[in-house]
């Protein structure tokens, strides 16, 4: 059956005319994903194509016939830039979907290749935007109203368009500025056929004996289908806005667009207009008179509020969701997708942190492990190695100064082919900080925000109660190690052995009851063997010493036969016995 992609195309037209003139669409290149006749199984075809070559170029990365003049290193990471600049581009012809996933496997260094996750941290939503008519056939289709029923005025030009949606400005006919934002016809169709198929790739990749070892692909697979289907869920995505404004409903300096709830739908968010200069428009924020270091310094002081307040944060704190208002408050865009941290999970993380802070690797191991970042194993040895070997090497500067994308890249460093599963929150945290970092260097090139998180994290630890902050920290570290000792409930010299057996200083010898069983099983067999081997030895020398006329000499050689034979049989039955009692 040859079932079509659908388009916007598929959409009814309202049956109104426009006041407007539609908009042409100012995408140059005519991508295949959003042509009208686009068959499944050419998409089938055209993913599965794009996944076997990637196959084929990871196989042949190693082979020295594959590359002209013979193989070298400088050759090797030639050829993975340019295949992740390939990965790249292919996903970006591929459409939203894989734009999406090739998005969030940036923020994987833990599973990638560190060239790829940098290619793919530079995937832009580059993609056509759609037309005015399906903007007004949408709308329709949803809300039940024509765009001129609903809104006094209406900007078919949009002023922002990505992969999942445009933005149009527009006035409501109670006079308030808003924005509309719509999202890309067809999406939820197409989204079902690519993950359908990326199931399978998925299942693949799995079994595979190189890709699939030590990865939980199905679960990375599920990871990204939840949180695609809850970007492209606007009802959802102005309930997060909501609880996000109300998270910070006592710190005026904090901006998030009210949402209009009776024009919004599953596919249409009608938001307060909310103008501001992107964080990242230095020489503008300059020009308005706005204080650098102090807007690096609250970009800062929101994400804290964010994971150690709320538990709840903005998941793609990239410089275009986050503005300056004109009061030099900041301005929050896009709640499609956010993070949730649990309270535990929160204490956890502040563990892990005080093991770095400490360069405790035993509490940096343990804190991981219940993170569920690390993957319990019998032999922690090597990891904690690792990790010991990244405190006491990496990071040879104060803990204050180090900056958090050097610290995430080592732990990935450390993670990449190691028995680590960061779980998709650890990664947004880490990413969330970095992408934070980069955008305070570029307010303020001296802002660090291990320093500036610091007082906010005492105040947070502190609930208020206020004392010496670097005793504090010092006393919360030691009794966040304590604890876990207690925890484990091993006293000192237990917790010594252990670490002497990990070290390799202690051997061990293990006497268990079935192995030697066995083994007293495989030594009565060998015995046997021989004395069956006596047996029939001396059976035939006696039997040609009979048939040559030597008769004496074959009763002589017929006595210790038929002692061989005697052990045999004594054997036989003490083997049992012996079977029976067990
Ligand atoms: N309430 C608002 N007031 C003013 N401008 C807005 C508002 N909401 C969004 N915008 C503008 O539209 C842009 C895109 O919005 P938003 O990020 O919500 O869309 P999106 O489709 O999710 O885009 P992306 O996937 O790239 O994040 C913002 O960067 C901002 O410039």
């Amino acid at each position: 059956m040859q079932s079509d992609i659908p388009s916007a195309a598929s959409e009814q037209p309202p049956a109104y005319s426009a006041s407007v003139k539609p908009s042409q669409g100012y995408g140059s290149k005519s991508y295949r994903w959003s042509r009208d006749r686009y068959s499944k199984q050419r998409r089938f075809l055209d993913i599965w194509t794009f996944v076997l070559k990637l196959l084929y170029a990871q196989w042949s990365y190693n082979k020295s016939w594959s590359y002209r003049g013979g193989i070298s290193e400088e050759k090797k990471s030639a050829r993975r830039r340019a295949l992740a600049i390939w990965i790249r581009e292919t996903l970006l012809d591929l459409g939203p979907t894989f734009i999406k996933v090739g998005q969030l496997f940036s923020t994987r260094a833990d599973l990638f290749p560190a060239e790829y996750v940098e290619e793919l941290s530079k995937l832009q939503d580059r993609v056509p935007a759609f037309s005015y008519e399906q903007v007004e056939a949408l709308i329709y289709a949803d809300l039940g109203k024509t765009v001129p029923e609903l809104y006094k005025s209406f900007d078919p030009i949009p002023l922002a368009a990505a992969s999942l949606g445009q933005v149009h400005r527009a006035q409501l006919h109670s006079g308030e500025e808003v924005v509309v934002k719509v999202q890309r016809p067809g999406l939820r169709k197409l989204f079902e056929i690519d993950l359908d198929i990326l199931k399978g790739i998925a299942r693949y990749f799995q079994r595979h004996p190189d890709w699939g070892r030590g990865r939980d692909w199905l679960g990375i697979y599920e990871e990204c289908c939840r949180i695609l289907w809850e970007e492209i869920e606007y009802l959802n995505e102005g309930r997060n806005a909501d609880t996000f404004r109300r998270n910070f409903r006592n710190e005026s300096w904090v901006h998030v667009p009210r949402v209009y709830w009776r024009y919004s739908s599953h596919r249409v968010l009608t938001l307060e207009y909310m103008p501001g200069i992107k964080i990242s428009h230095y020489e503008a924020l300059e020009a308005a008179g706005l204080d650098r270091k102090m807007l690096a310094n609250l970009g800062a002081r929101a994400y804290l509020h964010q994971l150690l307040n709320d538990g709840f944060f903005h998941a793609d704190p990239h410089p275009g969701n986050i503005a300056v208002s004109p009061d030099g408050g900041l301005i929050f865009y896009d709640f499609g997708m956010m993070g949730r941290i649990q309270a535990i999970t929160r204490e956890r993380l502040m563990r892990t942190f005080f093991g770095i802070s400490s360069r405790d690797a035993d509490a940096v191991v343990e804190s991981l492990v219940e993170l569920g970042a690390l993957a319990p194993a019998d032999d922690m040895g090597p990891v904690r190695r690792s990790i010991q070997y990244m405190l006491d090497n990496f990071m040879d500067k104060p803990f204050e100064v180090q900056s958090v994308s050097d610290i995430s890249d080592d732990l990935y460093e450390i993670a990449y082919d190691q028995p680590f599963r960061f779980p998709a929150t650890f990664t947004f945290v880490m990413r969330a900080f970095s992408t934070l970092e980069g955008v305070g260097k570029g307010l303020d090139p001296e802002f660090n925000f291990m320093e500036a998180a610091k007082p906010f994290a005492m105040q947070l630890m502190t609930d208020g109660r206020g004392s010496d902050p670097n005793g504090l920290l010092g006393e919360l570290s030691r009794q966040a190690v304590e604890m876990s000792n207690s925890a484990l409930g091993l006293p000192r010299r237990i917790e010594d052995t252990i670490e002497r057996l990990e070290r390799g200083d202690l051997r061990v010898r293990v006497r268990a009851q079935e192995t030697d069983r066995l083994l007293r099983r495989v030594s009565n067999v060998n015995l046997g063997t021989s004395y069956a081997l006596l047996l029939g030895a001396f059976t035939l020398s006696a039997t040609i010493l009979v048939v040559n006329g030597l008769n004496w000499l074959a009763v002589l050689v017929c006595i210790p036969g038929a002692i061989a034979g005697f052990s045999f049989i004594r054997l036989l039955r003490r083997m049992d016995r012996f079977d029976r009692m067990l």
